[in-house]
């Protein structure tokens, strides 16, 4: 299953302002409880309407694309212009945003984009939205900020796609958007009643296995429940404000203790600081787990997994996964890595090896195969009674998926994190 999980990370956050000042009125002011059934749609607001095919999109999707055409063209101008807004009507918001906002600015639009896709495709929409609602209790966002954001959207819109802009575009944007925060606001006020907005840990162990990788252990100030598969957002104390993605890379522990995979890669902030910065006794913030690329215990179907560079941690953490579930179904892993040295925990997956017979490793080294991972999973096989799960850099993910796809592994056997969230978030 290809995941519907985005970038659409920005923080929505205004004053405390109730959003109706600053030319927006109350249009996109939601309720500010969850609805009865928080998993249901949200209410009595208009929502995107039940998914259909994309040849029959709804009359609110037409208009909502023909907006996003005008203006994914000037997609810099537009989103500087709406951060420009929100921080001049709503300055008080700025401390909210990290102080650099080129990331940030960047995952406005794809958000927007995102929303736009998937605006027939409630399930999926409703899913991701849950998802980034709850994410957003670490930014400290609340159901008041929705409003201003929402108004500060229509003014960038409505200034960059004049050409199409009109009564009816604008109605579809406010009921778009009100449908949007709605759910996200009640997924928060959901979760705000069994998990806390973030979880702070202490580093307990650093260990710098190559001059650019480290595995880092931590240790959660309460208990921190996730799947194996799943990833994490994560803040360093000499960044604040600047969150970075990274998949646990052990499957839940006895202990508690958490690990990563970090690898500082140039104008990394975040994973420099990690890898070469941080030792024990230092406090980081995690967010919620998050990620659907985990293992499914209804089959006993064979795993076939591959892990390019740190994309390993969490193929090492599934395999932990299958090993404590307990079923004895096979398990194949690809470890990918440019040259010998990057393969930086090829031990510890080759200790898993000897201690189960289902699991498999092999180790492909770019330089001595000369042919990249993918191509050299397709030499094997045969595969198609396997669910794949790829994790690695974006390059290797799309290469891997058509590789699959070739040799007969349908699309919806195939498991990977977002392809765009890792190109930018991963750092
Ligand atoms: N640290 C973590 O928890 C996680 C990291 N990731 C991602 O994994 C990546 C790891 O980066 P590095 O260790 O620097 O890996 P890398 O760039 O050294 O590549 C690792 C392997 O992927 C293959 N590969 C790279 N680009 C490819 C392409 N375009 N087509 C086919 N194969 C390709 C290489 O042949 C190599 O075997 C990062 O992009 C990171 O975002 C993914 C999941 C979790």
């Amino acid at each position: 299953m290809l995941e519907a999980r985005h970038t659409m990370d920005a923080p929505t956050t205004t004053s405390a302002d109730n959003g109706t000042s600053g030319g927006g009125g109350d249009w996109f002011t939601p309720r500010n409880t969850p609805t009865a059934n928080p998993d249901s749609e949200p209410g009595t607001e208009p929502g995107p309407g039940p998914s259909r095919p994309a040849e029959e999109a709804s009359p609110d999707a037409i208009l909502i694309r023909r907006v996003m055409a005008e203006v994914t063209p000037v997609a810099d101008k537009v989103t500087s212009y709406f951060y420009a807004l929100l921080f001049v009507r709503y300055p008080d918001l700025r401390p909210l945003f990290p102080p650099a906002m080129d990331t940030q600015r960047d995952r406005l639009l794809r958000a927007l984009l995102t929303a736009a896709e998937h605006i027939d495709n409630t399930d999926v929409l409703v899913d991701y939205l849950q998802n980034l609602g709850r994410g957003h209790r670490k930014y400290g966002t609340r159901p008041e900020h929705y409003p201003a954001v929402g108004e500060c959207l229509i003014g960038a819109l409505s200034k960059y796609a004049a050409g199409v802009w009109n009564e009816e575009t604008e109605a579809a944007w406010i009921r778009t958007y009100t449908t949007i925060s709605q759910i996200m606001i009640d997924a928060s006020a959901t979760d705000e009643l069994r998990a806390p907005a973030w979880w702070y840990a202490e580093v307990v162990a650093h260990d710098l296995r190559t001059p650019d990788v480290a595995v880092i252990t931590v240790r959660p100030d309460q208990p921190y429940p996730f799947l194996a598969g799943q990833y994490t957002s994560l803040e360093t104390p000499w960044w604040p404000r600047i969150w970075r993605h990274y998949s646990f890379a052990s499957a839940p522990r006895s202990d508690g203790l958490l690990s990563f995979h970090v690898k500082a890669v140039p104008a990394g902030w975040v994973s420099n600081a990690l890898v070469h910065r941080a030792g024990p006794g230092d406090i980081i913030r995690l967010g919620p787990p998050t990620g659907s690329m985990t293992v499914d215990h209804t089959t006993d179907s064979g795993l076939l997994c591959v892990g390019g560079g740190t994309g390993i941690a969490p193929i090492k953490a599934m395999v932990e996964d299958v090993a404590e579930y307990g079923e004895r179904r096979s398990v194949e892993v690809f470890y990918g890595a440019r040259t010998e040295h990057d393969l930086y925990d090829i031990e510890t997956m080759l200790r898993l090896q000897q201690a189960h017979p289902w699991l498999s490793v092999r180790a492909i080294i770019d330089q001595q195969a000369r042919q990249q991972l993918p191509d050299a999973v397709r030499s094997f096989g045969p595969w198609n009674e396997y669910d794949a799960y790829l994790s690695g850099p974006p390059g290797m993910i799309r290469s891997g998926v058509d590789a699959l796809r070739s040799i007969g592994i349908p699309s919806e056997r195939i498991r990977h994190d977002s392809v765009e969230e890792l190109a930018a978030a991963w750092s």
